[in-house]
């Protein structure tokens, strides 16, 4: 079955990227990627090309060898969601580097707010926390794990809106995609079950985002931060810092929801983001703008 899905199966098309597209200008360099603003020729509108890199790539697809794991651009573009980064188009280059074309975003990631504020408004990190779980409750509902869930990789537009990116590391949410032994992902916010190299659940995904809500809240990592898996899964043993004492401002309620996605014990932690979105929604500042209506999430 498997033989004949790759003998049949939809190929990604074949694209001259150079004559397609003009390259405006690099917009991100990323350790798989390059990311270019670029005009599509053909549609007649702004895009950002990401281009992998082969080499790599490869490596990680063939972890999953045999499991017939959709690759970036399958999943990218199967995503429809007011706060996922939208995916025109995958394929591949002329030379075979596989390529997608997205929105063209206008903003910055969450990796430059980190500390921007010495004071952040509560009432507006707590909005774009709730987008940002929103997104990442729909990637799950789709039954996909995002696994790299951190500031770098969500992204804050001109008009306040965020958009979650990089489905590079995402694996279907599936026992045999989960199981132990496939550890990835950005150090500083890898849950310890994913480091240990247990099997994995969506609450890989909830320990990442509450760590990246702490460092927006705070400006602060909750652990010191590390170089090496061993080096974290030391710091882990020790408690995190105090967000309620970095961030007062935030209240109690709001760095209780956090603090407790930040467990290290997973069963003490959000079962779910659906679990953690209604509780976050309850504890933040009632004077904070509502987050936008949001047809595709739950
Ligand atoms: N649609 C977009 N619009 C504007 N900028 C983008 C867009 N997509 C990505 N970028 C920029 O390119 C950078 C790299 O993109 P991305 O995270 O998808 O690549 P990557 O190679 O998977 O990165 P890494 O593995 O290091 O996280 C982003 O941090 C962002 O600054």
């Amino acid at each position: 079955m498997s033989f004949l899905k790759r003998l049949f199966g939809k190929r990604p098309k074949r694209v001259n990227i150079k004559r397609r597209f003009d390259l405006i200008g690099p917009i991100g360099q990323g350790s798989m990627s390059k990311v270019w603003k670029a005009f599509d020729n053909e549609v007649g509108r702004q895009a950002a090309l990401k281009i992998l890199d082969r080499e790599k790539t490869d490596r990680f697809e063939a972890r999953f060898e045999r499991r017939e794991k959709p690759s970036e651009g399958e999943i990218a573009v199967s995503l429809s969601h007011p706060f996922v980064v939208r995916t025109y188009e995958h394929g591949l280059t002329k030379d075979g580097e596989a390529f997608l074309a997205m929105e063209y975003l206008e903003g910055t990631t969450l990796a430059a707010r980190v500390g921007a504020e010495s004071e952040p408004d509560p009432g507006e990190r707590c909005r774009w926390f709730i987008e940002l779980g929103r997104a990442i409750e729909y990637l799950h509902s789709c039954r996909y794990l995002h696994r790299d869930i951190s500031p770098r990789n969500s992204f804050i537009t001109v008009n306040g809106r965020i958009k979650l990116l990089d489905f590079g590391l995402t694996i279907p949410l599936q026992k045999e995609f989960c199981r132990p032994g496939n550890r990835t992902g950005t150090a500083n916010y890898m849950a310890p079950e994913l480091i240990r190299r247990q099997q994995t659940d969506e609450r890989v995904d909830v320990f990442a985002y509450s760590v990246t809500c702490f460092e927006l809240a705070t400006g602060q990592r909750p652990w010191q931060p590390a170089k090496s898996l061993d080096a974290m899964m030391h710091h882990m043993n020790t408690p995190p810092k105090s967000m309620v004492e970095l961030a007062p401002k935030f209240g109690t309620e709001v760095a209780d929801v956090i603090m407790q996605g930040m467990a290290t014990d997973r069963d003490r932690r959000w079962p779910s983001m659906t679990r953690m979105l209604t509780a976050l929604d309850q504890a933040r500042p009632k004077e904070s703008s509502p987050p936008t209506a949001c047809a595709g999430s739950k």
